[in-house]
C-alpha cells in the first residue's frame, strides 16, 4: 500500500500520513457561505480535496472514509441579500427570503459541483440546523473560562489559550498589527472574536442563555465538526484565505471546548486562484462563476482538468490556452478509452504522484504516458482517482461534435452559396455564425474556426 505524504500547514513539513482510525478516516472542509453563484476560485477547493477524498478511499475502502463540507447558512451577508431583496419591492418576511436564497444558492453549488465531477461529501451540514450544538459549545467555553458575555454578544478570550496563532506561526501581538481587528467597547481584547451577538427582532435568531441572537462564523465549523466527526479527527482543510482567522479560531475553540482531544491532526491548505496576479474574490469584485464557463461550453470536466494541472499548494490562474490543451488531452483519452473495461486497480505511478502530497500534475503526466504507450484499461482506472474519464462526465464528447457538425455544414452551406455567385446568402450564414460566437478564420488553404467565449448554440439554430 502506497504512503500517503501531506504537506501539513500547521508544522509546515511533509508528513507521513497514518490514521487515527483507518476504519473511518475523517475530513472536515469548510464548505461556502451560500448567498451567491460559486465563483472559480471557490471550485478550487472543492475540486483539490474531491481527489484527496477519492485517493483516501481508494486506499482505506470507500466505506472507511466521512468527509463533511458545510453550507454557512447564516451569515451577515446572507442578511444582507435578502434584505436588499426586500428594499427592492419583495413584500415577503425576510426569513422566507433568506430561506429561499441559501435554497437556491444550495441548489446551484450542488449543480455547478456536480458539473466539476465533485462527489458528495458524506455529510453537508447546515449551520441552521445545528445551532443547539453551537449553543452547547459557547456555554461550555464559558464555563472553562475561556469565553465571557457582554452586551449580549459572547466573546472568545484570546489571551486564555496560549496556542493561539500556532497554526499560522505567529503572536497574539503579531496579529494584531497585521489585521483588521474589529474594535468594539465590549472586547477585553481587541483580538477576541465573537461567538454569539445579538439578532434584531427581524433578523434570523435562536434563544441562548444569552438572549435571543445567532451564532457567529467560526463557531459553527467547530461545532459541526465535533458533532460529527468528534473531538478529534484526521484532516481539516480549505483556502489559505481561511488559515487566518477561521481556522486559527476554529482550533482556538475545539481545543478549549475539548482539551482531550486536539481536533485536526493535519491542516491542509490550497492556494489561490488569481485574477491578474490577485486573488478571485467577491469583494475585489474580479470574479466569474462555474457557471459562466460551463454556459459559455467550457466541460466541467475540462474546467477539472485545468484545476488538477497545477498543484494545490501554488497560485493558478485560468487560461483559454489552458482549458483548450485540457480538452484537446481529455479528447484523445476519450478516444482511446471509449469501450475499454477499466484495469483492476490504478497505475502505480499516477498512486504514487498523488500520494506525494496530491501531485495532481505529476499524475496528469502519468496519464499522458499511459495514453502514450497505448495502455488504455491502465488509462481508464487511474484517470478515475483524479475524478476524469467517468463515463457520467462524457456528455460532452459527443454534444460539442454535434455542434461542430452543425457549425461545419453551415460553413460548408456558406461556400455553396458562393460557388452559386448567391453573395448576399453567403454572407448572411457567416454572419449569423460570428454572431453565435464562433470565430471563423479564412484562409488559402480554407476555413477553420473555433469557439469564441461569448459562443451561444441556440444562436446557430434557425441558420440554414
Ligand atoms: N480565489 C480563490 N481561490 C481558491 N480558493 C478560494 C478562492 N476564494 C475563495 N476560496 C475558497 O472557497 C471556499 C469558500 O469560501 P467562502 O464561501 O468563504 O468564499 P467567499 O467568501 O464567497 O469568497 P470570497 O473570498 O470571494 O469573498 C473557501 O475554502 C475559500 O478558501
Ligand atoms: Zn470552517
Amino acid at each position: 500500500m502506497s504512503m500517503i505524504r501531506l504537506t501539513n500547514t500547521r508544522t509546515r513539513q511533509k508528513e507521513p500520513f497514518t490514521p487515527l482510525d483507518p476504519q473511518n478516516v475523517r475530513l472536515y472542509v469548510c464548505g461556502p457561505t451560500v448567498y451567491d453563484r460559486a465563483h472559480l476560485g471557490n471550485g478550487r477547493p472543492v475540486v483539490v480535496f474531491d481527489v484527496l477524498f477519492r485517493l483516501l478511499r481508494h486506499v482505506y475502502g470507500a466505506e472507511h472514509v466521512t468527509y463533511v463540507r458545510n453550507f454557512t447558512d447564516v451569515d451577515d451577508k446572507i442578511n444582507a441579500a435578502a434584505q436588499a431583496r426586500r428594499d427592492s419591492g419583495d413584500p415577503r418576511p425576510l426569513e422566507a427570503l433568506i430561506r429561499e436564497r441559501t435554497d437556491e444558492t444550495i441548489g446551484w453549488y450542488h449543480a455547478d459541483m456536480d458539473a466539476l465531477g465533485a462527489l458528495r461529501p458524506s455529510h453537508e451540514p447546515r449551520a441552521t440546523e445545528w445551532i443547539g450544538a453551537m449553543v452547547a459549545m459557547i456555554a461550555d467555553l464559558i464555563a472553562k473560562g475561556h469565553a465571557y458575555e457582554a452586551e449580549g454578544h459572547v466573546l472568545f478570550d484570546v489571551r486564555s489559550y496560549a496556542d493561539y496563532g500556532a497554526l499560522s506561526g505567529r503572536s497574539v501581538d503579531d496579529m494584531i498589527a497585521g489585521a483588521r481587528v474589529e474594535v468594539a467597547p465590549y472586547k477585553r481584547d481587541p483580538m477576541d472574536f465573537v461567538l454569539w451577538k445579538p439578532s434584531s427582532d427581524e433578523l434570523p435568531g435562536w434563544d441562548s442563555p444569552w438572549g435571543r441572537g445567532r451564532p457567529g462564523w467560526h463557531i459553527e465549523c467547530s461545532a459541526m465538526a465535533y458533532e460529527l466527526l468528534g473531538e478529534s479527527f484526521d484532516i481539516h482543510a480549505g483556502g489559505i484565505d481561511l488559515q487566518f482567522p477561521h481556522h486559527e479560531n476554529e482550533i482556538a475553540q475545539s481545543c478549549c471546548a475539548h482539551p482531550e482531544g486536539g481536533f485536526a491532526r493535519v491542516w491542509m491548505h490550497n492556494e489561490m486562484l488569481l485574477v491578474e496576479g490577485r486573488k478571485m474574490s467577491k469583494s475585489l469584485g474580479n470574479f466569474f462563476t462555474v457557471r459562466d464557463l460551463l454556459d459559455q461550453g467550457y466541460p466541467g470536466e475540462v474546467i477539472r482538468m485545468v484545476y488538477l494541472g497545477t498543484h494545490y499548494g501554488k497560485p493558478m490562474d485560468w487560461t483559454a490556452e489552458k482549458a483548450e490543451q485540457a480538452e484537446a488531452a481529455l479528447r484523445r483519452w476519450r478516444g482511446l478509452v471509449a469501450g475499454i473495461e477499466p484495469a483492476p486497480s490504478p497505475a502505480a505511478a499516477v498512486l504514487e504522484a498523488l500520494s506525494d502530497d496530491l501531485n495532481t500534475a505529476g499524475a496528469i503526466a502519468a496519464l499522458h504516458a499511459l495514453a502514450g504507450a497505448g495502455d488504455a484499461a491502465g488509462l481508464k482506472a487511474s484517470a478515475a482517482l483524479l475524478g476524469l474519464l467517468e463515463d457520467d462526465m462524457g456528455d460532452w464528447i459527443n454534444s460539442t461534435s454535434e455542434i461542430s457538425d452543425r457549425i461545419d455544414a453551415l460553413l460548408q452551406a456558406r461556400a455553396d452559396a458562393r460557388q452559386a455567385r448567391d453573395f448576399a446568402r453567403a454572407d448572411a450564414l457567416r454572419d449569423g455564425i460570428a454572431a453565435a460566437g464562433v470565430v471563423i478564420m479564412d484562409s488559402p488553404t480554407g476555413v477553420t474556426w473555433r469557439l469564441g467565449p461569448g459562443f451561444d448554440p441556440a444562436k446557430l439554430e434557425g441558420l440554414a
